[in-house]
């Protein structure tokens, strides 16, 4: 085995597997007793436990089923007191990411990675999310477990951390892989040291990463909770998300499955992004470890130029086959994927073939919340959105820099600064609609070109739009309760939460038609469609520019009116949460079988309010 443990392990998970609790006072008194019970069989159990990994599967079997029945046993008990409120351990799950927010983000990756564990352990499931340590968090702490894995022709160790917040166990592995590179704060340089270049060696980051995730349930003996405590279960499965952790299934079936470890842990795959797939030299499999029969599930003739054509390992490929199910994240993503060579970026065959079910990303409620933001002066709710927005945008216009009058509309636009985004259509249609009463305010970060793009702005109207080329939260929450309309002129858009965030403040969205904005958005109620722009990223098309100038001029007529204030009222009525995608995930997650598997209860996502979360070097 490449990778080994040094860590011990002790008491049972799925040990846990369902408890009941009265909400009421007494029940504490039963289910102290309950916990009682509960610990003197994880006693018993954690002799067994520590020689659990040399157990041959007959054995692992049967403790397995000692701790089923000692779960219906609990339950019975339980159903006598009449419990009024139930707290299951569904399903086990890990999340593998290379962002996870607030501690890592530069998009709508680290934001999900960061949202659906949460609304996943409200439903009652344990979950851990793993993702790369790249700062010196301070409020997560050092296990001490360490492991080794083979990277490369390297043997690397590996130490983990870990937290507990909002239900989740958050972990961190650590390794100057990450650690070196990503030093300051975390919002830039996860993928490489500048937007548009990788880290040269990403593959061997993101080999470690996938690794080092398919250790941590096993080695970590983590109590982070009364109801969840020691090793998670290999009853387990992992959510791959984007390329980076598409080795996942590959290893779990090189390395683990063969010994007798993970045998029914189930992988899913989820797409955030076609557009990266992780292509690279067909000779660079070498890199991978992993045995030749995989090499076909990599193999890709790349029919783009860039930066060659030709036979590759394509990552995403890769990860899509050798997984157990494949996820995007909006139903009609998920049929673009499959609807052609363009929106497929060339895997539409292969996704044909595998399937791809898209559920439509939530919302982080607590940090996008106008009654509680704190990067926001005025907090306001549906009642009293129209007077706190006007003086919200005077603060915008001030903190800009723009002349401050409330009877001007603004509109906003926030995004990594990519094609995908269509900054540059946004450019060129500013021209054809800012001589009219409209303000503009754009925020992001990205290609040297869009960057200067938006700088640019304020040089050409200096009184009517500003440019910002930061990685700016605070602005970003201005923006969002500030704007009169937020901008979604993507070329093509998996979800998009901008839209999403912009809804929940009342701030009316004029997206392109494609992905989760058609989805989330809905003409004449919601917001206002642009209609589908072209995929084409070498050029900005005409067509596409006048859609942006028509739409936007077309939304800003609504500007004052009952009409609109009708929409805002619409918008902010919406649950935008993860509450709802989360019943859905676990649906599909249910899907796939896993031993022990459980649906879980109709909790709220809300969980006790963590500013302590975001993590400072
Ligand atoms: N300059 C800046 N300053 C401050 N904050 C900034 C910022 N630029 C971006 N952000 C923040 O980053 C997030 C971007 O969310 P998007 O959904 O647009 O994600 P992105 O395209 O990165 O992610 C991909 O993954 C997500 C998650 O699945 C999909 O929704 C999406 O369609 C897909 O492209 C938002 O929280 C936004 O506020
Ligand atoms: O959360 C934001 C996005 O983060 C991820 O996208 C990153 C991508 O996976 C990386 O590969 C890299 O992309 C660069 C690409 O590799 C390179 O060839 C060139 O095209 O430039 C790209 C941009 O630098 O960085 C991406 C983040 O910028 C995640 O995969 C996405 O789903 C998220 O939207």
């Amino acid at each position: 085995m490449t990778a080994t443990a040094s860590a011990s392990a002790s008491a049972s998970s799925f040990a846990y597997k369902a408890m009941h609790v009265n909400n009421g006072m007494a029940s504490r008194y039963e289910l102290k007793a309950t916990l009682t019970k509960i610990r003197s069989l994880e006693s018993k159990l954690s002799m067994t436990h520590k020689g659990l990994r040399s157990l041959n599967s007959v054995d692992e079997c049967r403790i397995r089923r000692i701790a089923k029945v000692t779960t219906q046993q609990r339950k019975f008990k339980s159903e006598e007191a009449r419990p009024s409120r139930t707290i299951v351990c569904g399903m086990t799950m890990s999340f593998v990411g290379m962002e996870v927010g607030p501690w890592s983000k530069t998009g709508g990756l680290g934001d999900v990675l960061g949202g659906l564990p949460p609304a996943m352990v409200a439903n009652g499931h344990r979950v851990m999310t793993i993702a790369p340590r790249y700062d010196q968090y301070k409020d997560a702490w050092d296990t001490g477990v360490i492991v080794e894995v083979e990277v490369g022709d390297r043997t690397e160790k590996v130490r983990f951390f870990h937290c507990y917040k909002r239900g989740v166990d958050r972990v961190f592995v650590d390794h100057p892989m990450f650690l070196e590179k990503v030093w300051g704060k975390t919002v830039s340089k996860i993928y490489g040291p500048i937007a548009g270049e990788d880290y040269e060696d990403n593959q061997l980051r993101f080999s470690l990463l996938c690794q080092a995730a398919l250790e941590a349930p096993r080695v970590l003996n983590l109590s982070s909770s009364k109801y969840f405590s020691g090793p998670y279960s290999e009853d387990i499965i992992f959510i791959a998300n984007d390329w980076h952790t598409a080795l996942i299934p590959c290893y779990l079936k090189s390395m683990y499955k063969p010994r007798g470890i993970y045998k029914s842990a189930k992988v899913a795959f989820c797409i955030h992004n076609i557009a990266y797939q992780g292509r690279f030299a067909f000779a660079d499999f070498s890199l991978l470890n992993l045995p030749d029969e995989f090499k076909s599930s990599f193999d890709f003739i790349d029919g783009y130029d860039k930066p060659v054509k030709g036979r590759k390992i394509n990552w995403m490929k890769a990860g899509i086959i050798e997984s157990d199910k494949v996820l995007t994240v909006s139903p009609y993503y998920a049929q673009e994927l499959v609807s052609g060579i363009d929106k497929g970026v060339e895997l539409d065959n292969i996704l044909r073939n595998s399937g791809i079910t898209g559920i439509v990303n939530g919302m982080d409620v607590q940090e996008w919340n106008p009654l509680t933001d704190k990067y926001i002066a005025v907090k306001y709710d549906a009642s009293t959105v129209m007077a706190a927005k006007a003086l919200l945008k005077e603060v915008l216009q001030a903190e800009v820099g723009l002349p401050v009058d409330r009877s001007i509309p603004v509109i906003g636009f926030i995004g990594r600064l990519e094609e995908q985004k269509g900054s540059d259509i946004l450019v060129a249609a500013i021209p054809q609609f800012i001589r009219g009463n409209v303000q503009m305010v754009v925020l992001g970060t990205g290609k040297k070109l869009m960057e200067k793009q938006l700088e640019q702005l304020e040089i050409l109207y200096p009184d009517k739009a500003r440019g910002v080329a930061k990685f700016n939260v605070p602005l970003a929450h201005m923006i969002i309760a500030g704007a009169d309309f937020i901008l979604v002129p993507s070329r093509f858009e998996p979800c998009g939460l901008i839209q999403l965030h912009a809804m929940r403040y009342g701030t009316i969205p004029i997206v392109a038609s494609t992905g989760g904005l058609v989805d989330t958005v809905k003409e004449g109620f919601t917001g206002f469609q642009m209609g589908a722009f072209n995929v084409e990223c070498d050029a900005v098309d005409p067509v596409d520019v006048s859609a942006v100038a028509t739409t936007v001029k077309r939304a800003l007529a609504t500007h004052g009116t009952s009409a609109l204030a009708e929409m805002i009222q619409n918008c902010m009525a919406q649950d935008l949460s993860w509450k709802g995608p989360a019943k859905k995930w676990e649906e599909v997650l249910l899907s796939l079988g896993v031993p022990g598997s459980e649906p879980g209860i109709d909790g709220e996502e809300i969980a006790p309010l963590t500013k302590e979360n975001v993590a400072t070097p």
